[in-house]
């Protein structure tokens, strides 16, 4: 055998033979054929599934014998395969890059493909077809971070610490960044025990803040959002790495002090407000839902409603 016909050349070859038997199904996007014979990838070869927008995404990573292709050769194929869409009227072209596969970034990014989002092991690249300015959705815009007011409503002290890699060292709430698919709630209680070593639970949400072009975001808007927590364990022990001091404070000292961050100033207002007027004057409480489209579940949280209005008798 010819030492050009061994291995994942030899596939290569023979998945196109068989390509061109077998031609694209219904559900899959072909590109044109003329490159297959110049070229070890033809067209045909960058197959897509079509989307509900009428995109099309190639998973480079489901290819055969990507192991051995150049990047060259995969330009031809691609300008091609693109061609084709176009000509089919697809809309949008997703390619999707694992880590190991990035030497085809270049060549796409030559034919106009631009990044739209990367994960810790593959890129995603796309390039709009259709008229005029994309329409493309981008992706992530917010980093979440999520803060616990562990407020005991028996000794009315309100757990407070000062941040270690801060220049100003001001009482704030304990907190952190919400992990992917993490409930707001489970933040609050895992940042509150894994920097201070108390244990709570979620009772409400008290407030959102947004902040665009956050220096701690990459660049990106910043969410912190307060929950209302309350404490089943009292004895601290705070974590050395991320915390200079930690302590239970009265609230009403909190209200006063000046050694703080406005936010915290106004949530520490907030609960004193809560803890004497009633906490239904500022909780939103948090109810689980079915989602309509997808089936699946979702937490919505607004002021309570009274039980009336839930059920909308008695109404009229
Ligand atoms: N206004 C307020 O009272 C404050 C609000 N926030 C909000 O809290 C959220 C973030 O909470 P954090 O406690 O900062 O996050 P966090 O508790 O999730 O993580 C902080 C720790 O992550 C590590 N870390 C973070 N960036 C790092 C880097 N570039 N290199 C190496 N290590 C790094 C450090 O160990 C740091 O102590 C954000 O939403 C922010 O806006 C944070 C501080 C004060
Ligand atoms: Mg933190």
């Amino acid at each position: 055998m010819p030492p050009l016909l061994r291995g994942s050349y030899r596939r290569v070859v023979l998945a196109l033979a068989r390509r061109v038997v077998l031609g694209a199904g219904p559900r899959w996007s072909a590109g044109g054929s003329s490159c297959a014979r110049d070229s070890p990838l033809g067209a045909e070869e960058l197959r897509g599934e079509l989307d509900r927008f009428g995109g099309v995404s190639v998973r480079l990573g489901r290819l055969d014998a990507l192991d051995r292709l150049d990047p060259v050769a995969f330009q031809r194929a691609l300008q091609a395969a693109v061609q084709k869409w176009r000509s089919e009227g697809r809309v949008a072209v997703w390619l999707h890059i694992p880590i190991l596969q990035s030497r085809f970034i270049a060549p796409a990014a030559s034919l106009g493909f631009c990044f739209h989002h990367a994960e810790s092991d593959s890129s995603m690249l796309s390039l709009w077809l259709g008229d005029g300015p994309s329409r493309l959705p981008g992706y992530a815009t917010h980093q979440v971070g999520v803060a616990g007011a562990v407020f005991d409503e028996n000794t009315r002290k309100i757990l407070v610490v000062q941040d270690r890699n801060k220049l100003k060292n001001m009482w704030k709430f304990p907190g952190g960044l919400s992990e992917p698919g993490e409930d707001i709630g489970d933040t609050a209680v895992r940042e509150v025990f894994e920097e201070t070593g108390i244990k709570s639970e979620f009772r409400s949400l008290l407030s959102i803040r947004q902040q665009h072009t956050h220096p701690g975001a990459f660049g990106k808007s910043d969410m912190y959002i307060v929950c209302r927590l309350k404490p089943y364990s009292f004895t601290i022990n705070f974590c050395q790495r991320e915390c200079l001091k930690c302590e239970w404070m009265n609230l009403s000292d909190l209200v006063k002090t000046k050694n703080t961050t406005p936010i915290t100033s106004r949530i520490a207002r907030l609960l004193l407000y809560g803890y004497k007027e009633g906490f239904d004057k500022i909780d939103l409480t948090m109810e689980e839902l079915p989602a309509v489209y997808t089936g699946l579940f979702y937490k919505l949280y607004h002021k309570k409603l009274p039980d009336n209005y839930k059920t909308m008798t008695g109404m009229d």
